[in-house]
Parts: C-alpha cells; structure tokens; sequence
C-alpha cells in the first residue's frame, strides 16, 4: 500500500501541500485530480524523492519514501513519468527507454551515455525490457527515431514506455495523456488499461483529461489549494457538490 500521512510541503515558506493523508491499495489505479497549482505535481515529486517534505511521511509497503533520493526510491521498485516530458536529445527514443530501466538505475545514465563495460553488460536485458515496454503503448515504430525528431505526443509516449520498463511495483504517472492528439489518446487508455490488467502494478494516475483519467481508475483523491477535498469512485466524484464547486464546474467540464 501507498500511504501519505500528515504530509506537508512548503516553497519558501509557502505552503504547497498541507496535512494531505490518503492511500492507495496494494494492485489498485487511483487518480488524483485538482485545480491548478492545487499540489498534484508536488505530492507525486515528494513520493518519489525530488522535492522535501517539511513534516508527514509518504511510504511504500511500509517503507519511507519522502526524504529518499531519486535513485534510492527506484531501486524500490518505483517509476514515475514526469509533467514535462524530459527525454535525453542526442539519443533514440528506445535508447532514452532503455535509461528508464531498473538495471540503467544500476549502471546510472552517464555509464549508459558513455557506454560503459558495465552498461554492454545489461545492454541486451535492457534493450528486451525496453521494447517490451515500447509495444505495449504502441510506440515501437518510434524505436530507432531521435527523441528530438518526435512530436510531443510521441515523446509523451516514450516517457510512458520508459517509466514501465523497469517493470514498476508502484507508478506515479503525472499527466501521461498530454499533447497526445484524441487518436493517441484513446489508444494509450487501452494500452495502459491492458497493461494494469496484466502487471501487479500499482498506480497514482495524474490527468487533467477527466475522461482518460476516469476511464482507468478505480478511485479519485482531489486535491484543493494542497489539501485533500474529497476521495470516492469516479461516480461520488462526479456527484460531490463541494467537487463539482471547486473543479468540476464549467470550465472543467469532464471531456
Ligand atoms: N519548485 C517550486 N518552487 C516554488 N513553488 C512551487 C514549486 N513547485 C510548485 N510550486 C507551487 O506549489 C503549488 C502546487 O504546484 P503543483 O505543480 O504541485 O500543482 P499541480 O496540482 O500539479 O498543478 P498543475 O495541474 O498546474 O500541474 C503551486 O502554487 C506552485 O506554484
């Protein structure tokens, strides 16, 4: 189980998320949602080592998350695509897949940029995982490409595949869906769907595209101004005034 306690982030003394408490079941696919600026960026970055938490706890089958390094929380098994696609220029797309494995975690990217002995090693391993993990979100006629070649929708998906290819116990998705055109779209709701089905993942979904994101989850957190406001199935979600108040009014209508 994921479970956040009391947990706390400030920004120079602003605070960005406060006393935010919920979990996540073992196997389950939960999305977060909230207005912008609301903290959903923020949790995901606490949970997986690269922003501090100023008091709470964030862990993972009971160990500690938040204060963890970035690379410590992926040796736990943990992946996560991040809200601005960063993909390596200067490399393939398969090649930045390949980076996002558990083994590259070993060997650290400057050994994989630099092809080191200990990065051949694992190259082949890598390479199965990473195109594994490239078919099953349809990316992999984009293997050979340079990541700098591919549209953002594609870049977006390269990102997926790279976060699955460590073969994640735990994944933070933070807004797979965006810059995808509505046929992409579509087709990466249906591979994620699929691969939840088929892996013992479990999942923290971030997305604006309300219909994506409810087309995959079984539970909804929403966070407000970086606090939990509600948390219910996509139906109470739907129906709860103080939601539909805060984030699902016009503007937010669910696509
Ligand atoms: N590195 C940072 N330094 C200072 N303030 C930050 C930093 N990162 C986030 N914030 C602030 O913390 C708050 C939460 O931001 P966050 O990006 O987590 O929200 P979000 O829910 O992910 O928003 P969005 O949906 O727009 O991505 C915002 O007020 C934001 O301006």
């Amino acid at each position: 189980m994921l479970e956040a306690s009391s947990l706390c982030v400030e920004f120079g003394g602003v605070s960005a998320l406060s006393e935010v408490t919920f979990s996540v079941a073992e196997g389950s696919v939960l999305g977060l949602i909230g207005p912008n600026g609301a903290g959903k960026s923020t949790f995901i970055g606490a949970a997986s080592g690269v922003v501090l938490a100023s008091a709470g706890t964030v862990t993972w089958r009971g160990a500690t998350l938040a204060g963890r390094r970035p690379d410590q929380i992926a040796r736990l098994g943990i992946g996560r695509t991040f809200q601005h696609a960063r993909l390596f220029p200067g490399l393939t797309a398969l090649e930045n897949v390949m980076i996002g494995s558990h083994l590259a975690g070993r060997s650290g990217v400057f050994s994989a940029m630099f092809r080191s002995r200990r990065w051949r090693k694992d190259e082949t391993l890598l390479r199965d995982a990473a195109l594994e993990a490239m078919e099953s979100v349809h990316a992999l006629e984009l293997a050979h490409r340079p990541s700098e070649d591919l549209t953002a929708g594609q870049q977006r998906l390269v990102s997926v595949a790279r976060a699955l290819a460590s073969g994640p116990s735990l994944l933070f998705l933070d807004e797979p869906a965006a810059g995808l055109t509505d046929a992409e779209r579509h087709l990466l709701a249906a591979d994620l769907k699929q691969y939840f089905a088929t892996h013992e993942v479990t999942v923290l979904l971030v997305e604006h595209n309300l219909g994506f994101l409810m087309s995959l989850v079984s539970n909804i957190v929403v966070f407000d101004r970086g606090t939990v406001l509600a948390e219910g199935t996509p139906a109470e979600i739907r129906s709860n005034p103080a939601v539909i108040d805060a984030y699902l009014g016009a503007d937010h209508a669910v696509r």
